[in-house]
């Protein structure tokens, strides 16, 4: 089962891995052929109504492989408004093929009935299919009810046209759609698409189980390496809200410093980068004037004392509270009541947070309303009783079954990094060895802090191992194996851009 947002981020992995759209098509719009061949004997009439989408771009390939049938193309709207470069180039390989094709651009011109007044055997729906938003506008309703009223067999391209395909729900709201019932009587204004067949592509969609027509699903080539590692898509639907104010794109809390200052601070400036609008600091005041003199955008508040004891589990858990995220651990330490101080905090904590470094050991301790992503190395794995292994398939499910029982997911740290939330997994290949130098570390912290702010803990860790570790690569084009964790924050910005 796959939903549309998830299919849209698989989709750009594929054209990453060298599995274009355009291919992707190809092998969409020959399942569909295949799916009419299934219902009607070459002679049939075939009438495929085609958006101006991808969806339609379907059907167009559909055409071509739709020889000994009597086809007709039916495109609602003008060829120059064609919305994709494949879907256009499909149109234009009709039109020099010969097939016969025609546009609409009046909704009172459509019309599927042939020149002897007869319904076609077979319509194909290809007017909207994941790219729809709000109920069908003209032409595209008035052709839904002329394909309801007809006798046609109706074929739907990956979901019918004005359903949703995540819930199964017509796309237009009720209030200006009166409501309108789904059937074939061309009389009542047609809120989707009544197919008899949907033929969908690569996996179930969560919405088409519930219809009344026979669904097909087609495997259109894309590798399983696009689900399952990271890739470009993974940075899709991160785009801030324009109209968001100060704040809402995540206020940041990172708890950690004592021995050390440069861990809380790295993390913190990771966070920053990667869009926080809002990012604290609680760490003793032993550390608290050098981590704000590294970077004037940081906000820090100091914890009396040189280490972050179980005392000040109050004061940070208010801190918390105030706070879409917190990363925990960052140069924290391991003595002096850390440890206490950590399962004191994620005893009473009911939010989200990042665990990582000297914090990670206390989670299998506690029992914690939190929802947490934990990211150890395999050594800091081991330590909190995970296991590893050499083979990354065999890691990867070691890596599920442990954040099944932690209840948590699970960023582990290598050459290639495993996420789990103990259901799905994600392998990230991105970052190279230059990255073992200290540092990385808070900054992924960082780093998926800040998308935990904004996203589930699962999609915040796999996003945030593949930012950082394109953003190591960047540093290692420049900098070789002398990379350094302060290459890295400022690289993030361009390792999310999703291209
Ligand atoms: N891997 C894949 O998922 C593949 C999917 N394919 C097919 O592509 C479509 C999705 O294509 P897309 O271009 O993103 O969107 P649509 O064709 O669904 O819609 C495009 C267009 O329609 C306009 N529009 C939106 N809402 C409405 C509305 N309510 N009424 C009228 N018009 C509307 C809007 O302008 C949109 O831009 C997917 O379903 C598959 O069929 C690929 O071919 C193969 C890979
Ligand atoms: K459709």
């Amino acid at each position: 089962m796959i939903t549309t947002d998830r299919m849209a981020a698989v989709d750009a992995n594929a054209a990453a891995l060298g599995v274009p759209r355009k291919q992707l098509m190809e092998s969409s719009g020959n399942a569909v052929a295949r799916e009419v061949r299934a219902v009607a004997e070459p002679g049939a009439t075939v009438a495929l109504v085609c958006g101006r989408g991808n969806n339609g771009g379907d059907a167009l390939v559909a055409a071509r492989f739709l020889g000994g049938y009597e086809v007709t193309v039916h495109l609602l709207g003008r060829p120059e408004t064609i919305r994709t470069d494949i879907a256009r180039e499909n149109w234009a390989a009709l039109g020099n093929a010969e097939i016969p094709r025609e546009t609409v651009t009046d909704s009172r011109d459509f019309d599927l009935i042939d020149s002897d007044g007869d319904d076609p055997d077979v319509v194909v729906d290809a007017m909207l299919g994941s790219g729809i938003s709000g109920g069908l506008r003209e032409p595209e309703r008035t052709a839904a009810a002329a394909i309801n009223a007809s006798d046609a067999t109706v074929i739907a391209v990956d979901v019918p046209s004005g359903i949703d395909a995540d819930t199964g729900e017509p796309t237009g709201d009720s209030a200006d759609d009166t409501a309108a019932p789904v059937d074939g009587d061309a009389t009542t204004d047609p809120v989707a698409v009544d197919a008899d067949r949907v033929v969908t592509f690569h996996d179930e969609k969560p919405g088409l189980a519930g219809l009344d027509a026979e669904t097909t699903v087609a495997d259109i080539g894309i590798p399983t390496a696009a689900e399952r590692f990271t890739g470009p898509g993974d940075l899709l639907g991160l785009d801030r809200d324009p109209d968001s104010h100060k704040g809402d794109n995540g206020e940041v809390l990172v708890v950690g410093g004592g021995p050390y200052a440069g861990a809380p601070t790295l993390a913190a400036l990771a966070a920053l980068r990667t869009g926080a609008d809002l990012v604290r600091v609680a760490c003793p005041e032993s550390v608290a004037s050098e981590v704000q003199g590294f970077s004037p955008n940081l906000i820090v508040r100091a914890l009396p004392g040189d280490r972050v004891g179980p005392s000040r589990a109050e004061r940070v858990a208010s801190l918390a509270a105030a706070s879409d995220a917190v990363v925990l651990g960052p140069g924290l330490g391991d003595g002096d009541g850390t440890r206490e101080f950590v399962r004191e905090f994620l005893t009473e904590f009911e939010g989200r947070a990042v665990v990582d470094a000297d914090a990670l050991r206390a989670v299998p301790e506690v029992d914690t309303g939190a929802d947490l992503v934990c990211t150890p190395h395999q050594g800091e794995l081991v330590d909190m009783g995970g296991e590893t292994a050499p083979d990354p398939d065999e890691r990867a499910e070691l890596v599920r079954e442990f954040a099944a029982d932690l209840g948590h997911a699970l960023l582990v740290k290598g050459a290639v990094d495993v996420i789990s939330d103990g259901d799905d997994v994600r392998l990230n290949r991105t970052g190279n060895p230059g990255m073992t130098v200290g540092g990385t570390g808070d900054v992924l912290a960082g780093t998926v802090g800040a998308l935990a702010a904004a996203t589930d803990p699962f999609h915040a860790a796999a996003v945030g191992a593949y930012a950082v570790g394109r953003a190591g690569d960047a540093a290692a084009d420049a900098n070789g194996n002398g990379l350094v964790a302060t290459d890295l924050p400022d690289r993030l910005p361009e390792a999310m851009r999703n291209e």
